[in-house]
């Protein structure tokens, strides 16, 4: 039995995020004068017990004499409570499951509160000790059973002493009493859980401070800790990226930062150290010098379409997986394509300057309806395609060219020619990716080749098309007006100010690089790209990244997840199970998939392993990456 570890651990502010009373006085006096007066004394009488100021037999009394509650007001908290389940308690549910012999709560709260909350998690009741409500024939709460030890002064210490637990005792609490089991010597450790609450108090006192389950089982080996704790993942979120980006990944329990522009190389070098995910949209320049200053990257997020910015080889010599948003904006591009085709087929944008400049110009001439006019759109990737549906469905007539075989949606035709495509068509939409080569792809020459009176767009990449072609063009009147979103050099943040490349056009829309920009488009995104962080963290799945390997795999229960990512060179794998083989490892399941570069093997095995094995597997020549999963 000496070696058996029990944990105990305490409820309010730490098993679950707030202090039970708290709620309690608050579903008491909801909507009345009372609610703030009584709830500040509950909230001080309780940090002062908590910090060791008053008693804490005194502070019991002093708080259930400001609550007239009855048996119906204690199930409604503890339905609320429910709700209040510390995040990474809620994150690590299969540790109180596993562990549900050896868990113990310990708190001076009600057993008539706790019980229904934690019993969901696995905890077995004989192992929730704390006080219970007393109550009269109408159910109304009258005090509490004051042979309780738990009612009393340094009740907790009184009360380990009678379990007189055999084995390793850690205990987890926020308040002093916690910590006065480990100073009566009842414990072995006493670890501050700071995730809800830091009082600088009990933090003087602690063992160890954790601010999430993932720490305490990291730092204790267990083996149900994950390779790294969560709360230790450092994310960093450049160009303004949707709020919820932020809040969803400081949910899984990261340590996230979330800044307003880009960074340059230089700023980016230092400011990547110690981080573990990057989060970037179009402005960011991810080159190598940065990927090689990253000492813990481990995924970058680009929070937009475009993959053209970042360094894909560099990410992917560094094992660093990459991921995207491949449609999270599309509709919303779309939909501005549309309204500026329809635009400046209107001449919009020339009436509107005409207007600033005083001039009443009410004409027809040169207006047209877009029914029956021939789009044609260079790149039929998600973009160009949907545009395709809805061009049609306002009547255009659509034409379109890639470069690889695309499958005509609707009544498109698809055409072998990009010169044929820009002889046929009235309106030219340009929707490819922003690979090199498409560097400077849309020449003079093809401007020279597109219709007389034609219009173009360029919702894609500024450095697609060239601008100063374009200017003659428009100022010649071959062309009767475009509308480009984005340009070769775009300012890093609204800070700057940015001198337009095109001048003294009328039938012209400049915007600036928002295709994507509307609050849908954001808030997908900010939904999408930190789930498939996550993901990656958590299962080790690659699914829709960009330059590495796809693999999709489900949680493992019962078992650890080892991940391998080498240089695509024959023999790894070999030399892998060679060393499963040596350590007498079983495994459950193991998923090998190469690109050209690189190879990703995931391995489960079962619950033992000796630590030379990870050392054994990071010695493998070739090696990029090696982790631990949990
Ligand atoms: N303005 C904005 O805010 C905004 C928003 C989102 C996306 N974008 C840009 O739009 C681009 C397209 O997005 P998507 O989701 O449709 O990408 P996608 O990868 O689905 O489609 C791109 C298509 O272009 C084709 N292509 C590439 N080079 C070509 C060439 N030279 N000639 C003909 N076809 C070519 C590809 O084969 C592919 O079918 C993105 O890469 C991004 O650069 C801009
Ligand atoms: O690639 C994209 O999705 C667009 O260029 C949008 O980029 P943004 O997120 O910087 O607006």
């Amino acid at each position: 039995m000496a070696d058996k570890r029990f944990f105990v651990i305490d409820f309010d502010s730490t098993f679950t995020k707030v202090e039970a009373l708290d709620i309690l006085s608050d579903i008491l006096y909801e909507g009345t004068d009372k609610k703030v007066e009584v709830g500040k004394k509950i909230k001080d009488l309780t940090d002062q017990a908590m910090a060791g100021e008053l008693s804490f037999r005194e502070a019991l009394e002093q708080r259930l004499a400001l609550l007239d509650a009855t048996k119906k007001d204690v199930e409604q908290l503890s339905g609320e409570l429910k709700l209040l389940v510390s995040e990474s308690v809620k994150r690590n549910r299969s540790f109180f499951t596993n562990e549900k012999d050896n868990v113990l709560i310990v708190s001076s709260g009600f057993k008539d509160f706790i019980t229904p909350v934690v019993k969901d998690f696995g905890i077995k009741e004989e192992n929730i000790y704390a006080n219970t409500f007393t109550y009269n024939d109408k159910d109304e709460v009258t005090g509490f059973d004051a042979s309780n030890p738990l009612s009393e002064h340094k009740g907790k210490v009184k009360l380990m002493k009678e379990l007189a637990l055999e084995g390793e005792v850690l205990v987890i609490g926020d308040g002093y009493t916690d910590y006065e089991i480990r100073e009566a010597g009842l414990a072995k450790t006493f670890f501050a859980f700071t995730e809800n609450i830091k009082r600088e108090k009990v933090l003087a006192k602690a063992d160890v401070e954790a601010n999430s389950f993932e720490e305490i089982l990291h730092s204790i080996k267990h083996p149900m800790a994950t390779s790294f704790p969560k709360s230790k993942i450092k994310v960093l979120l450049l160009e303004n990226v949707h709020q919820d980006a932020k809040l969803k990944l400081e949910q899984e329990g990261y340590q996230v930062e979330l800044l307003g522009g880009a960074l340059d190389e230089d700023e980016l070098c230092e400011k990547i150290k110690g981080v573990h995910i990057l989060g970037i949209r179009s402005k960011t320049i991810l080159t190598r010098k940065v990927v090689e200053a990253a000492d813990r990257l481990m995924l970058v997020g680009a929070f937009c379409i475009g993959t053209n910015q970042i360094d894909l080889k560099a990410c992917t010599d560094h094992g660093v997986s990459v991921f995207n948003a491949p449609f999270s904006n599309t509709r919303s591009v779309v939909e501005m394509a549309i309204g500026e085709i329809i635009l400046l087929m209107r001449q919009i944008p020339k009436r509107m300057r005409q207007m600033d400049r005083k001039e009443w110009s009410k004409s027809a001439n040169g207006s047209f309806e877009v029914r029956g006019k021939k789009l044609g759109i260079i790149g039929y990737g998600n973009i160009g395609s949907q545009l395709s549906v809805l061009a049609e469905m306002l009547g255009m007539d659509v034409y379109y060219y890639d470069v690889v075989e695309k499958l005509a949606l609707g009544n498109a035709t698809k055409l072998s020619s990009l010169d044929e495509l820009l002889a046929t068509c009235d309106v030219v939409s340009l929707h490819v990716d922003g690979r090199p080569s498409n560097k400077k792809f849309f020449t003079g020459e093809h401007i020279n080749k597109m219709k007389k009176g034609a219009v173009l767009v360029n919702l894609a990449r500024g450095p697609v098309v060239e601008l100063d072609a374009l200017q003659i063009a428009l100022e010649t009147g071959h062309l009767s007006g475009a509308a480009i979103d984005v340009f070769p050099v775009e300012p890093k943040n609204n800070n700057d100010t940015f001198d337009a490349p095109l001048s003294n056009i009328d039938n012209l829309i400049l915007t600036p690089h928002i295709g994507g920009s509307t609050l849908e488009a954001q808030e997908n995104i900010a939904d999408f790209v930190p789930g498939k962080m996550i993901e990656y963290v958590n299962t080790g799945s690659s699914f829709n990244s960009v330059n590495f390997p796809n693999v999709q795999l489900p949680r493992l229960e019962n078992g650890h997840r080892l991940l391998h990512i080498h240089r695509n060179k024959s023999g790894i794998l070999a030399q892998m199970n060679n060393v499963f083989a040596k350590h007498g490892c079983n495994i459950l399941g193991q998923y090998l998939k190469t690109n050209e570069e690189i190879g990703y093997v995931i391995t489960d095995i079962d619950q033992s392993y000796q630590p030379e094995l990870l050392e054994d597997m990071r010695a493998i020549e070739d090696t990029i990456k090696f982790r631990i999963l949990y």
